[in-house]
């Protein structure tokens, strides 16, 4: 009766709201009841404190450098696998090689978990962010031909080419500090952008808009990917952040659609690709066109194909600019090392001449100082996958956590190139280094990388001695937008060698 009474005393609103209050309640105990076998799988695992709703995401507001900081300080403080709720998404988090031989090599955890997504404005479904693996394996079948040896040969005249152009703009810096990210960013753009389109964009000699908006395209993928408000596309295309990545997105987009109209038009009027311009080599979007248009029929869009182009272009560059900029780095701190470096290039490429194609495997030494960077500032820091059947929970990789464990790597934080001989490398299991990723879908660009860094390396560590005032690993403090960077940048001085 009382409740009667109570109701008729109630106004429309104060009924409606309170309608609304329960219809809430019964949404919110449904979803906790669908999730159940979430909270059962992580309940027994150690983890960052977690609140409702948003999980540990207030651990991650800030600056590239301090979510660094705090997804580092996590991989050190739990062990080799523990839990983090991002939001209402469950993530575990490992970094034992044990794992990742499992996870990565599994069929079915090739999906990229959904953050990956928020890069898809500019990438859209190449392969880096191909959400479904479905797509993601008919590309990866096309693409995977034209890496193939006997194209990656073809480009190392663009990579002596560009190495030769730095070389001689690094004489413009010498004798004075110099952050060379932007110089070497510049390099690889030019390589990426010729052996990947066709097109030479001369940013090493001209101001070029290009690297600027790849730069802040990353940079802004990276800032939304943590700060959950974002996650929001209404909210994040409104803001000033937003309307920044749509103008760069824009550019890059609409350059490269411009590139592939003129290839395909070129294709179809000749039915071969002689590559733009004065230039003789295909780069990787001519054989695409070549391989994917099969007579009339065509299996690849021009969208996915502008997709595939721009992921090359971003994948590559910075990728390669950044261990570049880290292996000068070491080299600079590891006097004795650089030494070892300098005798080897002159053994084998002499005091004069190019860096020639039969050259590259007999810089052995060379490769292993790459390495040994890649091991302690792997671009990729943390991996994230999601299983095929995606039931709200994602596995990050703690790449650079494996990549210092002592118990793989005994002093881990000295550089010593030593630890990829052939001998010590059968002592680890694969898993344990894995800076170009692990598995089917690992990275596709692993040997045209080490053939354009050894190229890029050698030729100017044989001209310029290279010294920095980091005075150890620890001392370079590390952030990542998407690729892992030295938070306070390269310092870098070259002086000329005598020769
Ligand atoms: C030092 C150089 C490089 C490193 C350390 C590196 C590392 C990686 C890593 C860790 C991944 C996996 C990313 C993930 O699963 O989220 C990846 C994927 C990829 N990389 Fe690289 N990369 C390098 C250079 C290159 C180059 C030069 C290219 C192209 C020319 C390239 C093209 C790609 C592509 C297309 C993918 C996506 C592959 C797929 O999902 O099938 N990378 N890379």
């Amino acid at each position: 009766m009382w409740r009667i009474i109570n109701l008729q005393k109630l106004s429309v609103t104060e009924i409606l709201l309170s309608f609304l209050l329960w219809a809430a309640l019964i949404w919110f105990l449904q979803v906790l009841w669908k999730r159940r076998h979430l909270y059962k799988a992580s309940i027994g695992l150690p983890g960052p404190l977690a609140l409702p709703f948003i999980g540990s995401a207030f651990y991650f507001i800030g600056n590239p450098y301090d979510t660094f900081g705090q997804i580092t300080q996590m991989f050190n403080q739990y062990p080799s696998i523990f839990r983090v709720w991002f939001g209402p998404r469950l993530f575990y988090a490992v970094s034992d090689p044990k794992y990742f031989e499992i996870l990565f090599t599994s069929p079915h955890m090739l999906g990229k978990e959904k953050l990956y997504e928020l890069a898809s404005p500019v990438v859209g479904e190449g392969l880096f962010s191909a959400m479904s693996v479905s797509h993601w394996k008919k590309h990866r079948k096309i693409i995977m031909p034209t890496f193939n040896q006997k194209i990656l040969d073809s480009f190392m005249e663009v990579f002596v080419e560009q190495s030769q152009i730095l070389s001689s703009v690094l004489e413009k810096y010498v004798n004075q500090d110099v952050d060379i990210s932007k110089l070497i960013t510049r390099c690889t753009l030019d390589i990426i952008c010729e052996t990947a389109m066709g097109v030479q964009i001369k940013a090493q000699s001209l101001e070029s808009e290009f690297p600027k908006w790849v730069d802040r395209v990353l940079e802004i993928v990276m800032i939304r990917i943590f700060n959950i408000f974002y996650h929001s596309e209404v909210i994040f295309r409104n803001s000033p952040l937003g309307r920044d990545f749509y103008y760069c997105t824009g550019r890059i987009r609409s350059f490269t659609r411009g590139v592939v109209a003129e290839k395909k038009a070129n294709y179809k009027k000749n039915r071969i690709v002689p590559g733009s311009g004065t230039l003789k080599r295909k780069a990787f979007l001519d054989l695409l066109i070549e391989t994917t248009n099969d007579g009339d029929v065509q299996l690849f869009t021009d969208e996915e194909l502008i997709d595939e182009t721009i992921t090359l272009m971003v994948a590559g560059s910075d990728t390669t600019a950044v261990t570049n900029c880290f292996t000068l780095t070491m080299l600079g701190m590891h006097k004795n090392i650089q030494e070892k470096v300098l005798t080897e290039i002159l053994e084998v490429v002499g005091p004069k001449g190019n860096v020639e194609l039969s050259h590259l495997p007999q810089l052995k030494y060379l490769e292993r100082v790459i390495k040994e960077t890649l091991r302690l500032f792997p671009i990729g820091a943390f991996l994230v996958r999601t299983a095929d059947n995606d039931k709200g929970c994602s596995v990050v990789f703690g790449i650079l956590r494996a990549h210092t464990n002592e118990k793989y790597w005994p002093e881990p934080y000295s550089f010593d190139p030593d630890r990829f001989l052939p001998e010590e490398v059968a002592k680890r299991p694969a898993a344990a280094y894995i800076p170009f990723s692990y598995g089917p879908r690992n990275c596709i660009g692993l040997k045209y990388a080490m053939m354009a860094m050894k190229t890029l390396l050698a030729t100017v560590i044989r001209k310029y001695n290279v010294s920095t005032s980091y005075k150890s690993v620890r001392d370079i403090e590390l952030k990542t937008n998407l690729v892992l960077r030295p938070k306070d940048g390269y310092k870098i001085k070259f002086e000329l060698r005598n020769l």
